[in-house]
């Protein structure tokens, strides 16, 4: 399987970038808890070098919990300060405030120093598309401040958000652009979604997502869909299909059907929390 991406996008989502990156204390960068490598792209570490990082672990509800906290580890060893979140339901949320200021310790003693006082730290928020983004903003607003979609590219408009005394965030998030080269990358990102659905064939990517959990959480699918295992993975569409009534043209099954069904189930987190990748294996 081959991926894409549009690189006109990444390349104005860059010089944007490095505009707004100029007008900031700290970069809160997103990544998604499921594939916390994967959905970083190690230029901001480059973009941002002179600036305090937070890192949120996005999407924490869909990924197991015991890796989450070994990504949480693995990131903080690293020097990252990092909150653990779920921006829909804004679990987590809460705690970023006091990170934040944390996070910006030695920067708001060096203004004490020089004599500046309750000059509020400025910080933006970073991520790949649909990595949620918008929703952390929201979440962390407490109120409707940015425009959320659950497709990738929605994000428009400029303006600070007043957090409280001490925190104001660029309301426009700085759009990653994700690392393509490797389409290992590519194709965990293509699996939670984060690259648009129409340039890919369902079937293959579903046929991917079935591999891998036949191989890192057997019995999920079997248990969900009521099915044997079988070790090809287009049978298992096939069976995941008669289980769920896909069909077409009246008794054919209708694997297309059941592929979509299934990312979306994977997706939505219906199928338990999974995560696609983990610390040990990557540091290998
Ligand atoms: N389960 C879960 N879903 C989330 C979380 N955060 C965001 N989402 C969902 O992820 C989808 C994308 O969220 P957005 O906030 O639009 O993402 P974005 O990064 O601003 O996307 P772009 O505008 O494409 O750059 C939406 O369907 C959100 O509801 C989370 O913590 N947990």
């Amino acid at each position: 399987m081959h991926f894409q991406w549009y690189p006109g996008h990444m390349t104005k989502a860059k010089r944007m970038m490095q505009e707004n990156i100029k007008l900031i204390d700290l970069i809160i960068e997103l990544v998604d808890a499921r594939v916390p490598l994967s959905s970083r792209n190690p230029d901001i570490d480059e973009l941002g070098k002179n600036k305090a990082r937070l890192i949120i672990l996005n999407k924490s509800d869909l990924a197991e919990e015991r890796w989450n906290e070994a990504w949480t580890e693995y990131f903080k060893k690293k020097g990252f300060h990092v909150v653990k979140v779920n921006s829909r339901k804004g679990g987590g949320v809460k705690s970023v405030q006091s990170v934040i200021q944390e996070a910006c310790k030695a920067k708001i003693e060096r203004d004490r120093k020089r004599g500046i006082l309750n000059r509020p730290v400025r910080a933006m928020v970073v991520g790949i598309p649909n990595v949620g983004k918008s929703t952390f903003i929201n979440s962390l607003a407490g109120k409707a401040a940015a425009k959320t979609g659950n497709k990738p590219g929605v994000t428009k408009g400029k303006q600070w958000i007043r957090l409280n005394k001490q925190v104001e965030l660029l309301d426009t998030p700085g759009i990653l652009w994700p690392k393509f080269e490797d389409q290992t990358v590519g194709l965990r990102l293509a699996l939670i979604g984060s690259i648009k659905d129409e340039v890919l064939q369902t079937e293959e990517l579903a046929a991917e997502l079935i591999r891998f959990l036949a191989a890192n959480y057997p019995g999920v699918l079997e248990n969900k869909y009521t099915i044997t295992a079988a070790p090809d993975p287009y049978v298992m569409l096939g069976r995941i299909a008669e289980s769920r009534h896909c069909l077409v043209r009246g008794n054919e099954l209708d694997t297309e059907k059941a592929a979509m069904l299934l990312m979306d189930d994977f997706r939505e987190g219906k199928l338990g929390r999974l995560t696609l990748e983990y610390p040990q294996t990557e540091e290998a």
